[in-house]
């Protein structure tokens, strides 16, 4: 599903009149319905990688190949600026640990709009909005309200849920966890086998290696912008 060859990324900080190199030299694949875990010390280039993958950054060399449904085999380290924004609308999903919410959209209305996004009728996004929505345990009296006036737990199992609606077929999770309480972890953990099942592809970034046990198909370490197998 996902190939990644010989990866390298790096950052001119010009105001420092300094390269620095966050990844370099990173190859690896992950199957289709496949689970990879990063793991590796904070500055390690683990964000770096995902966020090359969703297009966010650009790559300076290597490639990442994609098997796409729009596109078939798509290298997202050239693709285009609309190459990009159709995959993140219908293809690929990405959670942070930040919400990024829309000025006054409901909770309900940031799902909804979501499963509108991939092309579902209004009465699907409607239903399958509540549906997710209660599947990570938000509160049905959150659920007209904005997030901005969430916990931090509830911003987090929201911004999964908004992902999640869509069904993506690559799923990129940059430690979406961080600071929840172990029964919205345990939400995630499902959410994440339920995604599985229906053929998702996943690579996660988590600090949290107990969470980690038994959800992923292969695991590995980056030490200093190189992966250490
Ligand atoms: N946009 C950027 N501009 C400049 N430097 C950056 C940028 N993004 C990342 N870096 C640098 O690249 C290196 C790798 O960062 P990255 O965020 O990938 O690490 P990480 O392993 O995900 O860290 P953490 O676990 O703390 O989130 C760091 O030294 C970071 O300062």
């Amino acid at each position: 599903m996902i190939q990644v060859e010989n990866l390298q990324k790096h950052f001119t900080i010009h105001h420092l009149d300094k390269t620095l190199r966050a990844i370099q030299g990173i190859s690896f694949s992950v199957e289709k319905g496949q689970f990879l875990g990063i793991v590796g010390k904070s500055g390690s280039g683990k964000s770096t990688i995902l966020k090359s993958i969703y297009g966010t950054y650009r790559p300076q060399s290597g490639a990442i190949y994609y098997e796409s449904e729009s596109f078939g085999n798509i290298n997202l380290a050239e693709a285009t600026d609309q190459e990009i924004i159709h995959l993140r609308k219908y293809e690929i999903g990405y959670v942070s640990q930040f919400l990024s919410v829309m000025p006054r959209t409901s909770a309900f209305e940031l799902v909804e709009q979501s499963a509108l996004e991939t092309g579902k009728s209004p009465e699907e996004a409607i239903t399958e909005a509540k549906e997710t929505l209660s599947d990570f345990d938000i509160d049905e009296s959150l659920w007209n309200n904005y997030p901005n006036y969430f916990s931090g737990g509830e911003k987090l199992r929201l911004n999964i849920a908004r992902a999640v609606v869509k069904k993506p077929r690559l799923l990129l999770l940059d430690e979406p966890t961080a600071s929840l309480d172990d029964a919205s972890k345990l939400k995630v953990r499902e959410a994440i086998e339920k995604l599985k099942l229906q053929g998702t592809t996943l690579i996660g970034i988590f600090h949290d290696l107990e969470f980690m046990e038994g959800l992923c198909d292969e695991v590995f370490t980056m030490q200093k912008g190189v992966v250490n197998s």
